[in-house]
């Protein structure tokens, strides 16, 4: 059965203007997303995940640029498109989740006031009736009473400033929403439950999402696929349902499998990984990984690895892998 992308990335870099000249924390990324997925996008803090995301709704900053590659949502190249026809078509077709609900909010409008103005963007002509009446709706959707429409952002608790920002991210019914650790700042009760909501809406909705997230047991329950970053490169990329397997991985995986405390492990002593990711003025040669890779040979130091697929249906780009017997992509 074929599958439609809602994303397909190619080949994408992008790099940082620094002091020391023009520093990559994407490099080379391949992949897509298809309708009605749900992509997790993991891995430590540093290895570009941000990066990622923001170049997905080509929303970089200063100082930020994508020196290579494409973007193609729902078919078309974000990157060739004029500024205007992007203006309308994010939001409306990819929208995104920002990690701090606080920062995405303006705090001296009600949320009522910024639902308003995400819709009259789009729709200038809607009437300030109809505008209402879709606020309220999305309010019910994430199931906030409207009454709270007249709030400001500090008068709601953090998880309701999430629902919030998720409103106002599903407010133009996009086919694709980048959630960027959506629920990293909340405690665990109302991670579960903004968490479900959020399988909620995508069923209702139909959209994809691209979930970003450095808790590897979260994204592997929620995400369909699970896609693993490292020093900018996507190392392996593999279904949700292979991961409750540890073996089988890139060793970068297979190190964050064995960080995850469980509670049926009460003796266990969890096995962190070594180390830390590299800067990015002093990304390692050969394989990225080899400084913390109990596993490193002579060529995982001065050989970029092959991308392979494994017996567990993974993608890697290990050396280890190629040598067991993996067929090269
Ligand atoms: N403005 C900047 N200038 C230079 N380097 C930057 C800048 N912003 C981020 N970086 C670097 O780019 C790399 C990737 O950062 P990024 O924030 O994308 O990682 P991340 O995986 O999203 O981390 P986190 O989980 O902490 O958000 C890191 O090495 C970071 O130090």
């Amino acid at each position: 059965m074929s599958r439609t992308p809602v994303l397909e990335v190619n080949n994408l870099s992008v790099g940082y203007e620094t002091t020391k000249g023009l520093l990559e924390a994407v490099r080379k990324v391949d992949f897509s997303v298809y309708e009605n997925e749900i992509v997790g996008l993991i891995g430590e803090s540093g290895s570009g995940k941000s990066t990622l995301a923001y170049a997905l709704m080509r929303l970089l900053k200063n100082g930020a640029k994508v020196t290579g590659g494409s973007v193609k949502v729902l078919g078309q190249d974000i990157y060739n498109m004029d500024p205007e026809t992007l203006r309308k078509f994010r939001w409306s077709s990819i929208s995104m989740v920002f990690q701090s609900a606080m920062n995405a909010l303006n705090p001296v409008m009600t949320v009522e006031q910024q639902i308003i103005d995400t819709l009259r963007f789009h729709n200038p002509n809607i009437s300030k009736k109809a505008a209402f009446e879709a606020a309220c709706e999305l309010f019910e959707l994430v199931r906030i009473d409207p009454s709270r429409l007249k709030s400001y952002p500090h008068e709601l608790s953090g998880g309701m400033r999430q629902r919030v920002v998720i409103a106002i991210a599903i407010a133009l019914k996009p086919k694709f929403v980048i959630m960027d650790e959506p629920t990293t700042a909340l405690d665990v009760v109302v991670q579960k439950s903004i968490l479900d909501q959020i399988m909620e809406l995508k069923e209702q909705l139909g959209f994809s999402i691209l979930f970003i997230s450095h808790d590897f047991s979260l994204v592997s329950e929620i995400a369909d696929r699970v896609a693993v970053m490292y020093s900018g490169r996507l190392v392996e990329v593999a279904d949700s349902d292979t991961l409750s397997t540890p073996e089988g991985h890139h060793p970068y995986t297979e190190g964050l499998i064995h960080a995850i405390p469980r509670l049926t492990d009460k003796h266990t002593k969890l096995r962190g990984i070594p180390g830390n990711p590299p800067a990015l003025d002093k990304i390692p040669s050969g394989c990225a990984f080899h400084p913390r890779c109990k596993y490193a040979e002579a060529a995982c130091f001065t050989e970029a690895p092959p991308i392979v697929k494994t017996e567990h249906h993974s993608i890697v780009e290990c050396h280890l892998h190629a040598k067991v017997g993996g067929a090269r992509v």
